[in-house]
């Protein structure tokens, strides 16, 4: 029987470690709060992250690493992006010596500018063909309630992005394979950053027309920074790209929608991030996949005006009139 550990019990690694236990993966989840952990393995409850939802019966739980991941196929990585390498540094020594690991994360990592596989990597000293990514429109509100979605497993290895899939397809869960690793890391990171854009024009009351400019013109932002490192331009208009773009600026499910819209409603940041519980990772994040297009010559005024309200003080309307002002010119996709 496939093994998995899941190292995180926030909403996403619970969830997923509920996908993988429901497939028939034996799955033990790590959390570092010995309350919800004891309540997940005794009562198979996430009071904190998922009150109400029954979990597994087969889920277990520990607050020890060492015994989440002694004997795992799979190590499911599960924490915010700004934290993974401090956290996989710990866990690295406990590393079967052939398990793949698996990024749930949605993120891109402040200073070095990499993706989080990248960042797997190099902490774990893995080769790339012992890493996978999951990504694509997964709303935790909705998979909680098993509504049909589907996701993307991606790995440049074949054999596997085919195990991960066996792992976790569930007849409410598709799982669909995909090799392009870049290309389904940054549609989930960067959508992220478009959702805060779209949040911020629905706070001010702006309608549809705007929302549908925000998600197309941000869609091509991805697939430019996409394709200045090396990407499949297809995967943009697959699940993880288009897809989860559609799923996260449009949800009220989605917590950096939602802190966008805050802001747009004249909340201040604090007031905001006070607001929010838990991690919404494009409020850091755009700061370094603005860095990473600089470094690749990429022009991504959504991502800059992003960071310009989150970071630097500049108002809505004041990002609304940069972005209306910029010099007309041709539609473009792409590069
Ligand atoms: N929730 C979703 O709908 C969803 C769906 C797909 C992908 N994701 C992505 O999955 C990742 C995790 O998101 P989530 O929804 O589970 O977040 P969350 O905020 O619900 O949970 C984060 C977890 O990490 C833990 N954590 C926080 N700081 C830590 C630290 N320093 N060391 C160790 N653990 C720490 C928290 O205790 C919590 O268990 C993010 O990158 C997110 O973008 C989330
Ligand atoms: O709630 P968000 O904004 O972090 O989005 C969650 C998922 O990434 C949607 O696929």
């Amino acid at each position: 029987m496939t093994k998995a550990a899941v190292l995180g019990t926030g909403s996403w690694g619970t969830t997923f470690a509920m996908i993988l236990a429901e497939a028939g993966t034996r799955t033990t989840l790590w959390g570092r709060r010995a309350e919800v952990v004891e309540a997940i393995d005794r009562a198979h409850e996430n009071p904190e992250y998922l009150p109400g939802v029954r979990l597994p019966t087969s889920l277990r739980a520990t607050t020890d690493p060492a015994e989440a991941i002694d004997g795992a196929d799979f190590v499911v990585l599960a924490v915010p992006s700004q934290t993974l390498r401090g956290n996989l540094a710990g866990w690295a020594p406990l590393l079967p010596p052939r398990a793949v690991l698996v990024s749930l994360m949605k993120g891109i990592e402040l200073r070095t500018c990499k993706r989080m596989s990248e960042v797997i990597c190099e902490v774990a000293e893995v080769p790339a063909e012992r890493v996978a990514v999951v990504s694509g429109p997964n709303l935790v509100g909705e998979l909680v309630r098993r509504e049909p979605a589907a996701t993307v497993v991606a790995a440049c290895d074949d054999t596997v992005t085919a195990r991960l899939q066996d792992a976790c397809h569930l007849p409410w869960f598709r799982a669909y394979t995909n090799a392009d690793v870049a290309g389904v890391e940054l549609g989930g990171a960067v959508k992220n950053v478009i959702a805060l854009a779209v949040g911020v024009a629905a706070g001010m009351g702006l309608g549809d027309n705007i929302r549908a400019t925000l998600m197309t013109r941000g869609l091509a932002e991805i697939a430019r920074l996409g394709a200045a490192v090396g990407a499949d331009p297809h995967t943009f208009a697959g699940l993880a790209g288009m897809g989860d773009l559609v799923a996260t600026c449009t949800s009220p499910l989605s917590r950096n929608r939602t802190f966008g819209e805050n802001l747009g409603r004249g909340m201040t940041m604090a007031e905001t991030i006070a607001a929010t519980r838990q991690t919404a990772e494009g409020v850091k994040s755009c700061e370094s996949v603005l860095d990473l297009a600089r470094k690749h010559d990429v022009e991504m005024p959504i991502t800059e005006v992003v960071v310009g309200v989150v970071h630097d003080g500049m108002t809505p309307s004041e990002a609304a009139m940069l972005l209306m002002s910029r010099t007309p010119k041709p539609e473009r996709y792409g590069v």
